[in-house]
């Protein structure tokens, strides 16, 4: 099974977005996909519970069938960060208890589990003022030695978080296989020479380009691969 986490230069960067592409390009060469949403926060109720809009996408692009609590054990209502929430609802965030839910995803024998992260690298499961008692999401990518893909949504701003979270990636320990350039907004001035920039300052390759979809849908977008996909997936 290859274990690739999706991390962002930011929350609302396009991770979902570009995932539901990744999968719909991976199942040629990996039957069968899975897609891992650990921790949701901002869903509604249903019948059945809280449902996540980017668990739900993960869960129509994948091709295992599994059940939603699958897919996202964790499941917040209110769109804010998730330790803040889970510390409202006395919920254990940890890496231990992460473990156990991708455990159980890996049971279901993907050939390719793609982990969605939650806002940025350094995301916070817990908070403590002594660094010892802190947990971060990138420690849970860490003990699973996951690979990573960076996903950079290209506007104003994205050279610098895009250089410290590879900082942050390698830091960890950890190999990003490469990044991916989203066109979250519609236009980005000298996009081509931000491009060029990253591909300078990252020791990663850039695997894929995605276009601006004037109406939000990725299915109404081709993922351009650049000749670097192939060797990495
Ligand atoms: N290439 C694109 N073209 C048009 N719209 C896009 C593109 N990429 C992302 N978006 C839109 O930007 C918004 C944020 O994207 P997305 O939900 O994938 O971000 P995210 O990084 O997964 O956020 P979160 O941290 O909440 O998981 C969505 O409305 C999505 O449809
Ligand atoms: C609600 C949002 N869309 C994400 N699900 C959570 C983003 C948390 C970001 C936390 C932070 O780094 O400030
Ligand atoms: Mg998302």
């Amino acid at each position: 099974m290859r274990s690739i986490f999706i991390t962002g230069t930011d929350t609302d960067v396009g991770k979902t977005f570009v995932s539901k592409l990744m999968l719909d390009a991976l199942k040629k060469d990996y039957p069968r996909t899975l897609g891992f949403k650990p921790i949701a926060a901002g869903c509604e109720h249903s019948t059945n519970g809280l449902r996540n809009e980017d668990a739900l996408t993960l869960q129509a692009a994948s091709t295992i069938d599994t059940d939603y609590n699958v897919i996202n054990p964790i499941a917040f209502e209110p769109p804010i960060a998730p330790h803040i929430a889970a510390a409202t609802q006395q919920v254990d965030l940890s890496v231990s208890v992460l473990s156990r839910h991708y455990k159980n995803a890996c049971s279901l024998a993907p050939d390719i589990l793609l982990t969605e992260g939650a806002g940025g690298w350094r995301l916070p499961l817990s908070a403590n003022k002594h660094a010892e008692k802190r947990e971060f999401l990138s420690d849970f990518v860490a003990h699973h030695k996951m690979q990573v893909v960076l996903v950079v949504g290209m506007r104003l701003g994205c050279l610098n978080h895009a250089v410290l979270t590879y900082e942050a990636i390698k830091k960890d320990g950890l190999t990003c296989v490469g990044w991916i350039a989203n066109r979250c907004v519609a236009s980005m001035l000298n996009y081509e020479d931000n491009k060029q920039t990253l591909t300078k300052l990252l020791d990663a390759p850039l695997l894929a380009e995605v276009p601006y979809a004037s109406n939000k849908n990725a299915s109404c977008v081709s993922f351009n691969k650049t000749e670097y996909w192939s060797q990495v997936f």
